[in-house]
């Protein structure tokens, strides 16, 4: 699954049409599938449709037409002007005896349902004037929202803030960069024929289709020498013991993913954790002999995060390199060295690589990460929301996650967890995607069953059950595709 830009999404809109596909056929069903989500979603509860000229609007106007099919009660205001598709559609809703008002005069009704069909791929600037009152009034009303492809505005201010948005044919980027607008994202399939939609040159959106091919395979005869080992290198040991949790916490994560062995290379003092691991108590950063696949290194690191990665380098193992292990000359080593390693920054910490500031690379983290992944050479997992990972030319951007994933640790989970699925044998790009995804997987149930409040640890807890149930295909996507 691809993500696309509105102006791609209406390049392939374009060349169905060029084909001979019928475009009223693509209106019809995204109207028709939208109404399908408004029924799931709010039942038969009345509908307030606020309809555009362009043909967001004609989407709009095939819904109204579909529910009241349904037996719900609709009252549908448009903007003048139609044509084309939308004309159609506006000529099948009046053909129903349906009464259609101009938007100035629309009106809120306790207990309706807005159905914002005012803009969608076609918008080609801010909203101003009357448009950007209108928006302001539907979400004032305190109602709820469902967004036909887009909520009306994006990807600038004002937008329309829904409470649920069917994107159609594909996602497009604000439904990703922009999700809090979006509410429960829906992507409905319009017929659009296939090819139109294989776009290697854009994004991908991580799916469990295309991720569970990359599931490592565990033979009868596998056992911990032959499945993935890890060296987990990290702490420090100065003024106090700062972080003392993160090596063991990587560690965890390690395991949770399926290392068959975890060795703990951690300051002296550390608290010996996990059991199962491996322990290299040591009085400053060193790389003691060990058997390992791969690295995870910088946890905790304080200070000694750069030595922590200079010494993981003679190795020369696939390494995962995060938190204080994050320095421009440590990438540079890697890269130099040819060793495959992942950086695993946040926006701050990508800032700092790239001399940006946080709030830069948080606004289009798809730049910031394809900057940062061709600057370094290395593959690159840029944390946030969503998050991205890149290298070389390849972006593939996290659906999975949610905020409950804001707390302590849950990087360094991550950077374990990554690490042993390149101990595994994966290329550090599907290790990054795929470790990525899981995590976030393994978040997503978590705050399913309790909310916010996780512990890090308990999403390295999960992690076997968020890969079980991408291995077994019963992954309930992010999206619901229909
Ligand atoms: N993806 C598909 O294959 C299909 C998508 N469909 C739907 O079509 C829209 C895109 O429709 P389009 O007609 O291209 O555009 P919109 O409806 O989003 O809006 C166009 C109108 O907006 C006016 N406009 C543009 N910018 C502004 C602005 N800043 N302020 C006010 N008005 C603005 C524009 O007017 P102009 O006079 O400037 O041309 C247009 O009138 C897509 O999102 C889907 O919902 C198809 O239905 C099925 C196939
Ligand atoms: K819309």
């Amino acid at each position: 699954m691809r993500l696309f830009t509105p102006e791609a999404m209406r390049e392939a809109d374009r060349k169905a049409v060029e084909r001979g596909y019928p475009s009223l056929l693509l209106m019809e069903w995204a109207g028709m599938k939208a109404a399908r989500v408004y029924l799931e979603l709010f039942g038969k509860a009345p509908a307030l449709v606020l309809a555009g000229k362009g043909n967001n609007g004609g989407d709009g106007l095939v819904l109204a037409r579909h529910l009241l099919l349904e037996g719900v009660g609709v009252r549908v205001y448009a903007a003048g002007g139609q044509t084309g598709d939308a004309l159609l559609a506006l000529q099948a809703l009046l053909a129903h005896g349906v009464e259609v008002g101009p938007l100035e005069e629309a009106s809120f009704r306790e207990g309706e349902v807005v159905v914002d069909a005012l803009f969608g791929t076609g918008l080609k600037g801010p909203l101003t004037d009357f448009y950007a009152e209108l928006v302001e009034r539907v979400n004032r009303a305190g109602l709820p929202v469902l967004a036909l492809d887009l909520p009306s505005g994006l990807p600038f201010s004002p937008h329309v803030r829904a409470t649920a948005t069917v994107a159609f044919a594909a996602l497009k980027t604000p439904h990703l960069l922009q999700r809090e607008a979006c509410g429960k994202l829906y992507l409905a399939e319009i017929g659009l024929p296939k090819p139109l939609l294989e776009r290697e040159d854009l994004p991908e959106v991580a799916s469990p289709e295309a991720l569970r091919p990359l599931l490592p395979k565990r033979p009868l005869t596998a056992h911990k020498g032959s499945v993935g080992r890890v060296g987990v290198l990290g702490g420090y040991k100065g003024e106090g013991l700062r972080y003392a949790g993160a090596p063991l916490l990587a560690a965890l994560g390690a395991y949770r993913m399926g290392a068959g062995l975890v060795h703990l290379v951690a300051p002296e003092g550390t608290p010996l954790e996990p059991l199962e691991a491996v322990f290299h108590p040591v009085p400053s950063p060193t790389l003691p002999p060990l058997k390992a696949e791969a690295l995870a290194v910088g946890m905790g690191g304080g200070p000694w995060g750069r030595a922590w990665a200079l010494k993981a380098l003679e190795a020369r193992l696939p390494t995962v390199l995060d938190a204080d292990a994050l320095h421009p000359e440590v990438a540079e080593a890697y890269r130099k060295a040819g060793v495959p390693a992942v950086l695993t920054p946040h926006a701050g910490e990508a800032g700092r690589l790239l001399g940006a500031s946080p709030e830069e690379v948080a606004k289009d983290p798809l730049t910031a990460a394809r900057a940062l992944a061709e600057r370094t050479g290395l593959a690159v997992v840029l944390k946030g929301n969503p998050t991205v990972v890149a290298e070389g030319e390849r972006l593939s951007v996290n659906p999975t996650g949610n905020p409950a994933l804001a707390t302590g640790g849950t990087g360094d989970v991550l950077s374990g967890a990554i690490a042993a699925l390149l101990a595994a044998g994966l290329r550090p790009f599907d290790a990054a995607r795929l470790g990525v995804y899981l995590h976030g997987l393994a978040g997503d149930l978590l705050a399913e069953e309790k909310g916010v409040g996780l512990l890090a640890r308990e999403v390295a807890e999960a992690l076997p059950r968020a890969r079980r149930l991408l291995q077994e295909g019963r992954v309930s996507p992010a999206f619901f595709p229909r």
